[in-house]
C-alpha cells in the first residue's frame, strides 16, 4: 500500500535530522487541511520539534543555474521561492518531493483567497496585461464563448465587455464591490470608500512580483500561458501561506554580531519542513508577568517557536491533551487579515486581535473643517471597533470634537485634558454616546442591508461577483455545477464575515449604551 504522504513526510525529517517529539501526528483537520495533533499528554515546555539551520529553505537553496545571483537583485525573496518551487527543474526539486507533497492544492487557495474572485482577480489580470489575444494563442482548446474579452467598448467606452472570470458574459465590474468585508474591499458600500483596501495592496504585490520574474526570466511565458501563470500563483501562495521569520544566524564563530535584518521583514523569508503543517490559533492575551499559572489551568496556548543558531525549535507553551490539535500563532491577525492571508476566517469569539475600521462612516458625518481639525492634530482616521465592542480612542476623540466644538476640543487635545471632564454641559456625555450610537447604528443598517444583497444574488450574478480568475479557471476546467457550487462557498464566507461584522457592532451598541451618563 502507497504510504500518507504525511507519513512520508515523517519518514524524510528523521532521515533528515529533523527532530519531532514522538507524540506528535500530522493528520487531517475538518476545515483547515492538515494539522498536527497530541498523540499523547504533553506538559507545557515539552520540545516538539527542531528542525536544523541546513534544512531551513531560503533562497541560498535556491540553485543558480536556476535564477543567477544578478538576476536575483531587485526580485522579491517571497517570489524567488515561489518561481523555484513552481519552475525548478524536477533534478533540484526532488529532494523537496515528501515534503511539497504535504501542501494544498490550487483549488484550497482559489476557493477561498478572495484575489481569485470576480473584480479582484481582473484587476490582477488587467493589471498584468493578461489579454484575449495572448489567452487565444495558448489555449485553442476552449469553446468561443468562454473566451470572449473584446474590450470593445459600448457606446461611450465605460463598459467594457470583458470576461475575466469563469462567469457569464457581463459588463466589467468598474467599483470594488461591497461584498467582502470593507476593510478587503476598502467599500463599507456607504457614499465613501476607505480610500486602501488590504487586498489592494495584496494586489500591488503580487503583480509587482510576477513582472520581476517576467523580466527575469522570460522564457517562462508566464502571463502568455494559463498553466504556467496559475502555476506560478499555485507556489505564490504556498510561500505565502507557509513561510517564518528568518534571520539567518552568523556563519562563522568569528563572526558573533547577529546578521541585520533586512529593512523590510518581508524579505526575511523561509521555509521550514514540518513545522509548516501547524495551523493557527489567535494569540491569547499576554499572561500577566506577576502571576505564574495555575497548576490547573488548561487554557490551550500556541507553541512558542524560536530561531537559534542550530536552528527553529517549537515548545509547547501550555499542556496539550491526547487527541487535541497542537496549534501555532501566526500573529496578531484580525480576521480580515487571515482571509486575505491564509484564506479562512476564526469564529469570532476566539480572535481578540479582531476589529473593523469605522472611517467611512464617521468620516461621512462631519464638516470639513472638523477633518482639517482632526488632520492637524494627528486624529484624520483609522477608527476602529473592536471584536469585544469597545471602539478606539481616536474614535472617541471625534465623538467629542461633535460635542465639545472644534475650539474647546483643540483646547483638551493641546493641553492633554480629559474631553470627559472638559465637558460642562449636562448632556454632552449624552451627546457623545449618542454620537457613537449613531456611527454604530449606520454600521448595523449597512451589514443587514449587505447582507440581504448578497443572500439574493444568484445564478449569473454569483457566477459574475465570485468567478474565479479566467486564466486559472481555464486550467482547472471545473463543470458549470461546480463553478456554481464554489461561488457559493464564497459567498458565504462573504455572509459569515458580515455576519462577524454585524455581532461586533451589537456589542459596541450595547457597551456605548450601558457606560454611565
Ligand atoms: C501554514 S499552513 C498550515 C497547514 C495547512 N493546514 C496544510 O494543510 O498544509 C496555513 C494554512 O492552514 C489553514 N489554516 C491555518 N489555521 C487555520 C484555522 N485556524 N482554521 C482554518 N484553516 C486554517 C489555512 O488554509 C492556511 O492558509
Amino acid at each position: 500500500m502507497a504510504h500518507e504522504p504525511t507519513q512520508n513526510l515523517v519518514e524524510y525529517c528523521s532521515a533528515n535530522g529533523i527532530n519531532i517529539h514522538t507524540a506528535v501526528q500530522p493528520k487531517t483537520v475538518p476545515g483547515a487541511g492538515l494539522g498536527v495533533y497530541a498523540l499523547k499528554y504533553i506538559k507545557s515546555g515539552e520540545q516538539l520539534i527542531h528542525v536544523p539551520t541546513r534544512h531551513i529553505f531560503t533562497t541560498a537553496n535556491i540553485p543558480e543555474s536556476f535564477l543567477s545571483k544578478s538576476a536575483r537583485k531587485g526580485i522579491a525573496v517571497h517570489a524567488q521561492l515561489a518561481a523555484f518551487f513552481a519552475f525548478g527543474s524536477e533534478q533540484d526539486l526532488q529532494q523537496y518531493r515528501p515534503w511539497m507533497a504535504t501542501w494544498p492544492g490550487l483549488d484550497d487557495f482559489v476557493e477561498t483567497m478572495p484575489i481569485f474572485w470576480g473584480y479582484w482577480a481582473e484587476q490582477v489580470l488587467d493589471k498584468l496585461g493578461w489579454t484575449a489575444d495572448i489567452e487565444s494563442m495558448t489555449d485553442d482548446h476552449l469553446p468561443k464563448r468562454r473566451r470572449v474579452s473584446d474590450k470593445s467598448s459600448h457606446g461611450h467606452g465605460t463598459n467594457q465587455r470583458c470576461i475575466k472570470t469563469d462567469g457569464t458574459d457581463s459588463a466589467s465590474l468598474k467599483q470594488p464591490p461591497f461584498w467582502l468585508s470593507p476593510a478587503l474591499s476598502g467599500n463599507w458600500h456607504a457614499s465613501r470608500t476607505l480610500g486602501s483596501s488590504l487586498l489592494g495592496v495584496m494586489i500591488e504585490k503580487l503583480v509587482g512580483h510576477m513582472k520581476s520574474i517576467v523580466e527575469a526570466l522570460p522564457d517562462l511565458h508566464l502571463i502568455e500561458n494559463n498553466q504556467q501563470l496559475t502555476k506560478f500563483l499555485h507556489a505564490w501562495c504556498q510561500v505565502n501561506t507557509r513561510c517564518f521569520y528568518y534571520v539567518p544566524a552568523p556563519t562563522s564563530s568569528k563572526h558573533k554580531t547577529k546578521t541585520k535584518p533586512p529593512a523590510d521583514p518581508n524579505e526575511a523569508m523561509a521555509l521550514c519542513p514540518f513545522m509548516d503543517l501547524f495551523n493557527h490559533m489567535a494569540p491569547p492575551p499576554p499572561r500577566d508577568t506577576f502571576v505564574s499559572p495555575t497548576p490547573n489551568d488548561t487554557t490551550q496556548r500556541p507553541c512558542k517557536v524560536r530561531y537559534t543558531p542550530t536552528g527553529f525549535t517549537v515548545t509547547t507553551d501550555s499542556s496539550i491533551h491526547p487527541n487535541h490539535e497542537i496549534l501555532f500563532s501566526y500573529g496578531a491577525h484580525t480576521n480580515d487579515a487571515l482571509w486575505l492571508e491564509y484564506g479562512f476566517l476564526l469564529p469570532n469569539s476566539t480572535n481578540t486581535s479582531d476589529f473593523i475600521l469605522l472611517d467611512a462612516l464617521i468620516l461621512d458625518t462631519l464638516q470639513p473643517l472638523d477633518e482639517s481639525t482632526l488632520e492637524d492634530h494627528g486624529y484624520l482616521g483609522n477608527y476602529t471597533l473592536h471584536h469585544d465592542g469597545s471602539t478606539c480612542y481616536r474614535t472617541e476623540m471625534v465623538a467629542w470634537l461633535l460635542v465639545l466644538g472644534r475650539a474647546k476640543w483643540r483646547k483638551v487635545v493641546e493641553k492633554s485634558l480629559d474631553p470627559e471632564k472638559a465637558c460642562t454641559a449636562p448632556t454632552g456625555k449624552a451627546k457623545y454616546k449618542k454620537t457613537i450610537v449613531a456611527w454604530l447604528e449606520r454600521a448595523r443598517g449597512l451589514a443587514m442591508e449587505n447582507t440581504t444583497l448578497l443572500d439574493e444574488m444568484g445564478g449569473d450574478v454569483l457566477l459574475e461577483h465570485f468567478g474565479t480568475m479566467a486564466a486559472v479557471a481555464r486550467v482547472q476546467r471545473k463543470s458549470e455545477e461546480e463553478k456554481l457550487e464554489t461561488s457559493r462557498k464564497r459567498r458565504g464566507m462573504c455572509l459569515a464575515r458580515w455576519a462577524q461584522i454585524s455581532d461586533m457592532v451589537e456589542r459596541g451598541i450595547e457597551k456605548i449604551e450601558a457606560e454611565d451618563q
